[in-house]
């Protein structure tokens, strides 16, 4: 059966190609922020509250979470509530997001960035460090292993650190590799967009101690982060919780204080 993750691969691979043509590769490196000394998600995530608050306007499962956000207000309200780093959705097609949503959020904070898109070349990798990412997303799912190899070496060689995605055993089982820092659980089943925090806790045991754990979708309670932090999740991955209201300062600092 087909799921919304093959319909967004073949889109990303048709738009990959027409986007080449006008942009090529070699432009990249001209750009100012692509010489931009990164900075590091995971001490971020150390040293901090260890969540990854993210700029969501829309999903395929949530059609519109906040289509009148403003990418500066919202990223700089999510720094100032003490988030540890911003992931920014920047397909357009799925998600209503842009590389301009990536660069307004790096002009706004100084914490971690992290492109959240569907990798599937380099040059997407070349386009995130051009624009000011700091971290890229790769997914097993969507991937195989010589390529999650390939493309998470290549991401590191660039100074940018790589958050792998995984949903299952056979995911994670072709994701442990030492070009990956971190290892996101994504409690979202891509076929049924059922939410279940079950499957971080359950993933957890298989994941050795040198990945920073990053429990990702369907967080929206603190207590939730408690319980993750019991399993030895120090990352924390939420979208339309924090996007969802009209003040995500407010909203973010008292999500973020309730934490223990
Ligand atoms: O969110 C979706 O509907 C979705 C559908 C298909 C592929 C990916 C999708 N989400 C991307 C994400 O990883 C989430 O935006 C992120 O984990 C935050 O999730 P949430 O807190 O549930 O908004």
């Amino acid at each position: 059966m087909k799921t919304i993750l093959d319909d967004i691969i073949a889109n990303k691979i048709s738009e990959l190609n027409l986007k080449k043509q006008v942009v090529p590769a070699s432009q990249f490196e001209k750009m100012a922020l692509f010489h931009r000394k990164t900075v590091s998600i995971t001490s971020a995530i150390r040293n901090g509250s260890g969540i990854i608050a993210e700029f969501k306007r829309r999903s395929p499962s949530k059609p519109a979470i906040n289509m009148n956000a403003r990418v500066q207000n919202v990223t700089l309200g999510y720094q100032e509530a003490g988030a540890s780093a911003i992931s920014v959705l920047t397909d357009n097609k799925f998600f209503g997001g842009s590389l301009d949503d990536l660069l307004l959020a790096r002009a706004s904070v100084t914490i971690p960035v992290l492109r959240k898109d569907f990798i599937i070349e380099e040059y997407q990798i070349l386009e995130a460090k051009a624009n000011g990412a700091d971290v890229i997303l790769l997914i097993a799912a969507a991937l195989r292993k010589q390529e999650l190899k390939n493309l998470s070496k290549f991401a590191q060689s660039l100074g940018l650190e790589v958050l792998l995605e995984v949903h299952n055993e056979e995911e994670l089982e072709k994701s442990l590799l030492p070009s990956v820092n971190l290892l996101g659980v994504n409690n979202r089943n891509l076929k049924t967009f059922e939410t279940n925090i079950n499957t971080s806790k359950e993933l957890s045991k298989r994941i050795p101690n040198d990945f920073v754990r990053v429990s990702e979708s369907g967080i929206s309670s603190p207590k939730t982060i408690t319980e993750l932090k019991a399993y030895g999740f120090e990352g924390f991955l939420i979208g339309e919780q924090l996007m969802k209201t009209n003040s995500p300062y407010d909203d973010t600092k008292t999500f973020i204080d309730a934490i223990h």
